[in-house]
């Protein structure tokens, strides 16, 4: 399958499976995405792995973020969830949203391969998604920060991928204002004739 055929199927699944990949499949993917543009190669993120009982553990750091007495069954919805976290480093040149950007570059990254591996997939974040007891529960350290899990499972037999709405490349690929350029040309043609 080529990069545009895998891009073009990929679709989120809310509901799965109890068929997950195992660590070493998921290893071998990771090195893959890992592989997204990074600005002087930083590799400012990592991931956790949540499988069992670890995902009742993120259920209980839930309902304390939450205020809840019972724990959340949220984490219980895929057999494996992939906590993505941002870990700034320090960098004169890379600021932090670049560094954010890559990390979140590498969830996308993965979530296709994890798609095109024949894996449903679904991005979930929360209020409780940067919450101190959510952070405690996964060792969040001080220069990181959650930007969600993806929720991995197999791919229910039977279900067809649900309707997306068409991107409009046309509304969305622009040029620049044009203004800008005449003012930046009036610009130089005053300062020329100075
Ligand atoms: C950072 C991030 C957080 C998200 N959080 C949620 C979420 O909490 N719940 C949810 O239903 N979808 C969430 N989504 C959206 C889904 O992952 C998914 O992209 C969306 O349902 C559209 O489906 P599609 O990927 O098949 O187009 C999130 C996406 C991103 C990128």
């Amino acid at each position: 399958m080529s990069a545009l055929d895998a891009v073009r199927a990929r679709q989120s699944w809310s509901k799965v499976t109890d068929q997950a990949p195992s660590r070493d499949e998921l290893l071998r993917l990771v090195s893959a995405a890992g592989r997204v543009a990074d600005h002087s190669s930083l590799r400012p993120w990592r991931l956790i792995e949540l499988r069992g009982a670890d995902r009742e553990t993120l259920g209980a750091a839930i309902s304390k973020a939450e205020g809840d007495r019972s724990p959340s069954s949220k984490p219980l919805r895929a057999p494996l969830l992939i906590a993505v976290v941002a870990s700034y480093r320090k960098s004169e040149k890379v600021p932090r949203w670049e560094q954010e950007a890559v990390a979140s570059g590498v969830a996308h990254m993965l979530s296709l391969l994890l798609d095109e591996a024949g894996y449903g997939v679904l991005w979930r974040t929360g209020h409780y998604t940067r919450s101190k007891a959510v952070a405690k529960a996964h060792g969040v350290g001080k220069n990181e920060e959650l930007l969600g899990w993806l929720y991995v499972g197999g791919k229910p037999e039977g279900k067809k991928p649900g309707r997306r709405k068409p991107v409009d490349a046309r509304a969305l690929v622009t040029r620049m204002p044009k203004s800008t350029k005449k003012e930046k040309s009036t610009k130089k043609e005053k300062s020329a004739t100075k």
